[in-house]
């Protein structure tokens, strides 16, 4: 079976409920939950969402793993096939505008090279488990933060490896069964007027820079955000944007890429979309949000030529960010009002906030 594909990448499969997210519901969530939410719960797990690369580590285990999970499931005879899907997340320098999910590597301690060997192990799994179409989420935020952040030390000192080890990830990992999709933020980020012809700019030159390799189909929004789909009036915290929603943001968004070169298609996250308007008090408060709830349910339903599926990024009840201020990794944001507290480190189980997005899903498990 060979995974290779034209067009949309989630056409002609599904996507997989990875045993690492279901095990933290069955483990972590489901014992302390009441036994109709408990019934909820493991509903949740059977939902597919994407899994972060987070860590070195996770490559010769999470990821092999998964894929052997995965080509397990589809000699088996699983019909429609199960795609993988992944998030590539290991910059030196991580998340270089917050604290929160600071990562394993610094530029200044040969994090380029580390990169560089992260994404050639990437691309020897990739090439073994060629069997299986593979979705790949590169990178989120790190982009993002080019184009608004160059004003914060961390990011403007990082901002040629980020785009030199970004350009080497999309050769590296151009591959027939695998579709790569950047991250571009969301409409609350990039979608503002004045971000959003510089990051087309952006993107397309990363974009040209890696030589238009054909797995790159598009950016992805969204990842660990909170926005709808679509919306028929704006939340007051998204004034005056007149890209409120992710539907509005990739309309307008979309026609300023394909004009610098990159005909980019779209995905965006409604792991976390589900309740509208939400209980953030500015739109820009990204960590913990309270007042969210799992959204819509992963398809190529879409309803938009431009959007190749709703999907999973940010695996819900994974946290954003500690609220311990005391914490190496503490960013303020983390302590806002809005932030549901007390909060874990980042990538940690945070029951509460599994709760919450539980009862407030919609549509509702
Ligand atoms: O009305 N006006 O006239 C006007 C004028 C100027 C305005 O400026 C805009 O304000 C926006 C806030 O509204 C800013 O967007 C925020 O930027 C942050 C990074 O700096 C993002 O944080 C990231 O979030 C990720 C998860 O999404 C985390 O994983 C990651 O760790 C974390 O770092 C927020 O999402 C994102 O919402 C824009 O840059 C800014 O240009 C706005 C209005
Ligand atoms: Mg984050």
């Amino acid at each position: 079976v060979t995974a290779s594909y034209t067009g949309n990448p989630f056409s002609g499969v599904v996507g997989w409920a990875n045993s690492y997210y279901s095990s933290e519901i069955h483990n972590l969530a489901i014992p302390s939950l009441a036994p109709s939410l408990a019934a909820k719960a493991s509903a949740v797990a059977k939902v597919p969402s994407f899994q972060w690369l987070d860590r070195n580590v996770t490559v010769d285990t999470l990821f092999a793993n998964t894929l052997a999970d995965i080509r397990a499931a589809n000699k088996a005879g699983a019909n429609p096939p199960k795609a993988a899907h992944f998030v590539v997340y290991d910059l030196p320098d991580r998340d270089c505008a917050a604290a929160a999910s600071n990562g394993e590597w610094s530029i200044a301690n040969g994090g380029a090279a580390n990169y560089k060997a992260y994404i050639d192990r990437i691309r020897q799994y990739l090439i073994a488990y060629s069997d299986i179409r593979t979705i790949l989420v590169i990178e989120p935020d790190s982009l993002a933060n080019m184009v608004t952040n160059m004003g914060v030390a961390k990011c403007s000192a990082a901002a040629a490896t980020y785009k030199e080890l970004t350009v080497y990830a999309l050769k590296q990992l151009n591959l027939p069964h695998v579709a790569m999709y950047l991250d571009a933020g969301h409409a609350g980020w990039l979608g503002w007027p004045a971000n959003i012809q510089p990051a087309a700019d952006l993107f397309a030159g990363i974009y040209k820079d890696a030589g238009k390799p054909a797995s790159v189909r598009g950016l992805v929004t969204n990842v660990s955000n909170y926005n709808a789909w679509s919306l028929a009036s704006a939340p007051s915290y998204t004034s005056p944007n007149p890209n409120y929603d992710e539907k509005k943001y990739i309309e307008a968004f979309q026609p300023l890429l394909a004009a610098a070169g990159f005909p980019a298609h779209f995905i965006t996250d409604t792991g976390r979309s589900g309740k509208q308007p939400t209980g953030q008090i500015e739109w820009g408060h990204w960590c913990n949000a309270i007042g969210t709830g799992f959204g819509t349910r992963p398809t190529t339903n879409t309803g938009s030529e431009l959007a190749d599926a709703f999907v999973w990024v940010k695996p819900g009840g994974e946290c954003d960010g500690t609220s311990d201020t005391s914490a190496a990794r503490y960013d303020h944001n983390c302590g806002l009002p809005d932030a549901l507290k007390p909060a874990p480190e980042a990538g940690q189980w945070f029951q509460a906030y599994f709760e919450q997005l539980l009862v407030n899903a919609n549509p509702s498990f």
